[in-house]
């Protein structure tokens, strides 16, 4: 896929994604209230700003681990081989886990990271994106909650790369090659 020029159309803005944040927050409390620590597991690299407001948001305790997991290289299609390059550093037999993921496009990754976790024996493992592509689905999965359904577009921002670049943009947008 084209690595040349292109813009950046704003989609979401940082204020509805505060916004959305403040919602989905108040579900997972619902969810895991009584919780001794959940562990909020996030998916590197694309959901580092993401989870960096969620748990902010939680009024609960938590604790934080990273699994990085890559799919995409510097394209716009993924390669549908998950490769992990970095485990958790902690164990999650019997605890309470919530994955959080940027964005679910084919599903191959939430697939393989829910797959790899649940073969661990946790007490109860949940999921979040903060967006989803459902037409662009090749796997049967499906996060327990979804930030925002977007319609197939490549999209960056807020934590998201394209090649590397522009996961600094506050907003999500989207790209648009020129
Ligand atoms: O549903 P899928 O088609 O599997 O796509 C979703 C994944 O693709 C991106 O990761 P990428 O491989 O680009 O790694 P990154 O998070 O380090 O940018 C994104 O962060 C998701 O993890
Ligand atoms: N940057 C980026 N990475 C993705 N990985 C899967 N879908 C997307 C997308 O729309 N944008």
């Amino acid at each position: 896929m084209s690595q040349g020029t292109y813009v950046i159309d704003r989609m979401i803005s940082a204020k509805q994604i505060a916004a959305r944040i403040e919602e989905l927050a108040r579900e997972i409390e619902a969810e895991f209230s009584g919780t001794t620590k959940l562990v909020v597991v996030g998916l590197l690299r694309g959901s580092f700003v993401f989870i960096a407001d969620l748990v902010r948001e939680l009024d609960l305790p938590v604790e934080v681990d990273f699994l990085e997991a890559s799919s995409y290289g510097d394209g716009t299609e993924s390669s549908r081989e998950v490769r992990i390059l970095k485990d958790l550093r902690g164990a999650i037999e019997g605890r309470d886990v919530l994955v959080v993921e940027d964005i679910v496009d084919t599903g191959f990754t939430l697939h393989h990271v829910i797959a790899l976790l649940s073969s661990r024996a946790p007490a109860k493992l949940r999921t979040i994106a903060l967006l989803d592509k459902p037409s662009r689905r090749e796997t049967d999965v499906r996060a327990d909650w979804i930030g925002f359904e977007i319609p197939d577009e490549f999209v960056v921002g807020y934590g998201i790369d394209y090649a590397q670049r522009d996961r600094n943009l506050p907003h999500i947008g989207k790209v648009r090659f020129t």
